[in-house]
């Protein structure tokens, strides 16, 4: 709702009135019209200012509406209202003005904002485009390249940044004295002014098109804005908001939009973690940190330093190799200084320590281990740990796969053991996985998660399983890009089905960048490759593809060696071409093992990668290693590039549909059965059963089918 109030004078008070973030529901709709047009009525108000409760303006169009029939006054035609009222109204500003708030303020004939408050077009990463308006005024009040650069990407800024693009006034008079002085508002109506351009107009736009489509590869949102935006260029206002209307209502209509904003939810949703003894995110404590150590400083362990200093934590970086200490005291205080730059922080960096000496860590509340991905090695350092650390002190490790309860079955406290899976950079990538052991308190998860959001991480809590979440579903989607050479593609169609998909980069392209030995060590540690194991493509009970042990064995290691599944310009080279090795190596394997190439389409390629993966999703929500599909599409988003308007692989299931996948896992299961990843999960199965429920209904369903033992 919105209430009036009459300020001292001749001012009236029109408050938003929605938490958390005063959003533009229906109510809040209907209280501005009313409100507004109580003070166009009373004779004594002479000039109106639009604010927000508690200290926020608005965060937009209510976007849990979107979901249902539009009720209420619409957006556009109030906004409207308000510009053509001919009494002065001003947008008071505190906290955020963002989507549909800041179009209400752009409709408003003044804005004044707080030095700290937030404005912003956010339309496009929920997969619409500023639909109030925002597309066609603000281009006329700052420019078409500013309000393409806006737009496009949906950045948002604080106020000194629109002050300096005039989209604020710094008021020197008074809204009332406004009034009194009698000025003309016609100027301040900002549907009526011409679109400022560059000379160069057809070209900026080009430009920009081409780089809006390169760097969100399928994604129709920013692709409407630009659109939206050439209107605004070349067309009078009228036309320009028709225009506006109708790439607003083919977004609108997408799956891509319903896929972006349940990836809004879903990121907010994981906050609110549940775990399967009944702990959760609402009543159990977490320790502020404010002292932590870090053990191992190869690229894992450095990234979590700069991560944890960022927030204002002082850290002890412990390193036992020499060598690697020297380099890392050098290296991370630089990327530190240039990471604190970048953002602006709300307290200064934490201090680093550097040592040799694992006996250093005493007088710290959290230690991350970081060190090397073997077993033998981690048990070593928790051991250690738990004999020179304070009692009480939580102990992480940023294991990637590795059993979180072995570790903490040779410390004193097991309760204070979780894992804390980062992803490289540690310090750039938002995914951050906690992972929680049958022992771990809930105090040591409700810590991490805690520390997580700090570090401005989109924190999952997972179940102790190999690999997680997030690497156990990468297994069958790397099996199945294999098996997919060995029956006659190549890795470019692979990876190019892939990358159409929205995948920032295909599968082989991706192992070449992580490097191919991270993956061979851990099939060696399980005995599936290495001397002795003899070469069949069948190893314990299940079909198995040797090729990327044998490019390993043929020292192409990736990027890092200048060759893996594609060629570079040089170790370290970034440019991935194709190599005829690879072609002839691939050639003379299926020669040996006795396969016909066959030519694959692309959408085998695609579903068999793609629905291997969400099989194993769904064989996750069974096992209760994920709390609801929303994490499991959290984690593939923020840590994997799985493209963000698909939404995730669960929700992308549904969007495909449940009873396709069914079909289609089955019919490939059929044809492959000596692959248990393709057989379709019991989950999968049940939900199909029931009619496919819509992914926010199957956290309920699961609970209940456990409860009835049906999973
Ligand atoms: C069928 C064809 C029809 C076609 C024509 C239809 C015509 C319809 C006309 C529409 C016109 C379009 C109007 C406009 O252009 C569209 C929009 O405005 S879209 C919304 C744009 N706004 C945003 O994207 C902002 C999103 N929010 C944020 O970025 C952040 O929440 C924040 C505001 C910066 C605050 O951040 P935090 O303080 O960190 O808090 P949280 O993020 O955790 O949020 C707290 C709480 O609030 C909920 N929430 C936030 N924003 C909204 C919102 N806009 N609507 C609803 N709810 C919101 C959030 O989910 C959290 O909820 P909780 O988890 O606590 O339940």
């Amino acid at each position: 709702m919105a209430t009036y109030s009459r300020l001292p004078g001749s001012v009236a008070l029109i408050t938003l009135q929605n938490p958390p973030v005063n959003a533009l529901s229906a109510a809040v709709r209907q209280g501005i019209v009313d409100t507004v047009q109580r003070a166009l009525k009373d004779p004594k108000v002479t000039s109106v200012v639009i604010c927000g409760q508690n200290g926020k303006f608005c965060g937009g169009a209510d976007i849990r509406e979107f979901a249902g029939p539009m009720l209420g006054p619409p957006l556009v035609p109030m906004i409207h209202a308000i510009e053509a009222v001919d009494k002065p109204v001003a947008a008071a500003i505190e906290g955020v003005a963002l989507g549909g708030g800041l179009e209400l303020a752009l409709g408003c004939h003044y804005r004044i904002a707080h030095s700290k408050a937030l404005l912003g077009l956010p339309e496009v990463t929920l997969g619409l485009l500023p639909g109030a308006g925002g597309s066609q005024r603000l281009p006329r009040l700052i420019g078409l390249t500013a309000a393409l650069d806006l737009i496009t990407t949906g950045r948002q800024h604080d106020s000194s940044f629109f002050s300096s693009l005039h989209l604020l006034c710094v008021c020197s008079q008074s809204i009332s004295s406004v009034c009194v002085s009698g000025q003309s508002l016609d100027s301040r109506r900002l549907s009526t002014l011409p679109c400022p351009c560059p000379p160069d107009v057809d070209s900026l736009l080009d430009k920009t098109m081409v780089k809006v489509r390169q760097r969100s590869r399928g994604a129709l949102a920013p692709v409407a804005c630009v659109q939206a935006l050439m209107a605004a260029a070349s067309l009078p206002y009228t036309q320009g908001m028709e225009k506006e209307r109708d790439l607003l209502t083919t977004l609108f209509n997408s799956g891509q939009a319903r896929a972006l904003q349940y990836a809004f939810f879903s990121q907010r949703v994981v906050g609110k973690w549940s775990l399967p003894s009944g702990a959760s995110w609402d009543n159990s404590a977490a320790r502020t940190i404010s002292k932590a150590a870090v053990i191992g400083l190869g690229t894992m362990g450095r990234g979590i330093v700069v991560a944890l200093a960022l927030t204002g934590i002082s850290v002890v970086a412990v390193e036992t190799q020499e060598k690697q200490l020297a380099e890392a005291s050098q290296v991370v205080p630089a990327m530190l200084q240039r990471e604190a730059g970048r953002r602006s922080l709300a307290t200064p960096p934490g201090v680093i320590s550097f040592s040799s000496n694992l006996q250093d860590v005493c007088e710290v509340e959290l230690v991350i281990e970081a060190v090397f991905e073997d077993m033998s090695l981690k048990l070593q350092v928790f051991r250690h740990l738990t004999s020179v650390c304070r009692p009480g002190t939580l102990l992480c490790s940023n294991t990637s796969g590795l059993d979180i309860d072995r570790l903490a079955a040779v410390t004193q406290s097991p309760g204070l053991v979780v894992g804390m899976h980062f992803f490289a950079p540690a310090h750039v990538m938002k995914l951050l996985e906690v992972v929680y052991g049958p022992r771990s308190s809930p105090e040591a998860v409700a810590t991490a998660m805690q520390l997580g959001k700090r570090m401005g991480k989109v924190s999952v809590a997972v179940g102790n399983c190999p690999g997680f979440v997030g690497n156990r579903m990468l297994k069958p989607y790397l099996e199945q890009a294999n098996f997919l050479l060995e029956e006659g593609a190549t890795p470019q169609q692979v990876d190019e089905v892939l990358e159409e998909f929205g995948f920032p980069m295909g599968v082989f392209r991706m192992s070449d960048l992580s490097g191919l030995d991270v993956g061979w060590r851990i099939r060696k540690e399980a005995g599936l490759t290495g001397p002795g194991v003899e070469s069949t493509r069948t190893r314990q009970g299940r079909r198995y593809s040797p090729l990327p042990d044998q490019v390993c064995e043929a020292g192409r290691l990736g990027q890092k060696t200048g060759r893996g599944w594609y060629q570079y310009d040089g170790p370290g080279g970034r440019v991935a071409r194709s190599d005829h090795w690879v072609n002839i190596f691939l050639e003379a394997y299926r020669a040996e093992h006795g396969l016909v190439a066959r030519s694959i389409a692309p959408e085998e390629i695609l579903e068999r990668c793609l629905y291997a993966l969400i099989n194993e999703g769904f064989n996750i929500l069974q096992d209760a290693m994920a709390a609801g599909p929303e994490d499991i599409d959290a984690i593939y988003v923020f840590g994997y590039g799985w493209p963000r308007h698909h939404g995730g692989p669960m929700f992308h299931a549904g969007q495909v549909g449940l009873g396709r996948i069914l079909e289609r896992l089955q019919h490939h299961h059929h044809n492959h059965p000596d692959v248990p990843h393709l057989k379709p999960s019991t989950l999968l199965r049940r939900l199909v059963a029931v009619g496919s429920p819509p992914v926010q209904k199957w956290r309920e369903f699961i609970n209940k089918e456990r409860v009835h033992s049906q999973l």
